[in-house]
């Protein structure tokens, strides 16, 4: 099972006070902010902050950044301070090529060489948050073997179409649709946008029901509290683990028989279903909820 990636949680970076308890709530990953959350004047003292919480605390989760683009005044700057830390992973925000990801993996293997670190072994993602970013959403998933994920940041995505966001998201399901296919196409996980309203239960909840059924791997949020409400629709309920369970006995059953194919109650069980069935049964395992080697 790859390294799960549900709730990837944006902590503003100039923010002292959210940077030291970013991991006692418990998101797969932690995403501190040098981009949008902070001011022009702040950038300098947010890469410091951030340069001291990844180096001194000990965080129990995935640690990333996003950085400002690096076509901007800011964003060479925010590697030079934050790469000798060592962060997992480095998010670009509002990526549009392929060879600005490979400008960026360049630069994290000289930091690699000259901090000794090993190589390879600082990851990256990239949101796609523009019309020509997403035309170019495959390119970008696969320019570099760092590349783990690629997430759409339906805020700028929605302003750059020159529209607003709705509460059904008609509007985001083409891009949603082709980041997933890039993503899927390129074997790297797939990374839903944030959901603003953080009052909305029912409305995050809606919408992150969707995504999951979509196929996406995980969601970036912007609060503590989404993260319980999301982990809750992206855990398999016993029901499917049982399912799960019971498709993959029957898949074996069939096979002892010489057969590609069985059916168990009335439904078909072939190569498709069982692979994914085994998907289940890993995420059941990678929760604790299910021992491995069962
Ligand atoms: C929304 C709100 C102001 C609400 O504040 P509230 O005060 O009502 O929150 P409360 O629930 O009351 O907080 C209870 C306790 O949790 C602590 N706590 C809250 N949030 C925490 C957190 N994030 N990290 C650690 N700690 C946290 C808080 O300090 C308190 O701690 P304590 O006092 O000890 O009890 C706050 O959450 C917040 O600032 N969020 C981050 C916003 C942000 O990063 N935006 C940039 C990324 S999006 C973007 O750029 C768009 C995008 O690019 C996206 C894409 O690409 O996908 C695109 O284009 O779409
Ligand atoms: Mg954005």
């Amino acid at each position: 099972m790859e390294k799960l990636r549900r709730a990837m949680m944006f902590v503003p970076g100039n923010n002292p006070g959210m940077l030291q308890n970013a991991g006692i709530y418990k998101a797969d990953t932690v995403i501190f902010d040098v981009e949008d959350s902070v001011l022009v004047s702040e950038k300098d003292a947010a890469r410091q902050l951030v340069h001291n919480a990844i180096k001194y605390i000990k965080y129990p989760c995935e640690v990333a950044v996003r950085i400002n683009h690096i076509t901007t005044p800011y964003g060479r700057d925010d590697l030079a301070a934050i790469l000798p830390a060592k962060p997992d992973l480095i998010r670009l925000p509002k990526a549009e090529t392929a060879e600005e990801i490979r400008e960026i993996d360049e630069i994290i293997s000289e930091a690699e060489m000259k901090n000794g670190f090993s190589q390879g072994s600082i990851k990256m993602m990239a949101a796609i948050e523009t019309a020509k970013g997403l035309m170019k959403a495959y390119d970008i998933a696969s320019a570099s073997p760092r590349m783990v994920a690629l997430a759409i940041g339906a805020e700028d995505f929605l302003a750059d179409l020159k529209t607003t966001r709705s509460s059904h998201g008609n509007e985001l399901f083409a891009a949603r649709s082709q980041i997933l296919l890039a993503a899927r196409a390129a074997e790297i996980q797939a990374i839903d946008t944030v959901f603003s309203n953080v009052n909305d239960e029912d409305g995050f909840i809606a919408e992150t029901t969707r995504i999951k059924e979509l196929g996406f791997d995980g969601k970036s949020v912007i609060n503590p509290r989404q993260i319980k409400l999301l982990y809750k629709i992206f855990t398999p309920t016993e029901k499917e683990i049982d399912l799960a369970e019971r498709v993959l006995a029957a898949y074996e059953e069939a096979k002892a028989k010489n057969s590609g194919v069985i059916a168990l109650n009335g439904k078909m069980i072939d190569v498709p279903v069982v692979t994914r069935a085994e998907r289940v049964i890993s995420y059941a395992i990678a929760l604790g909820l299910r021992k491995g080697g069962q």
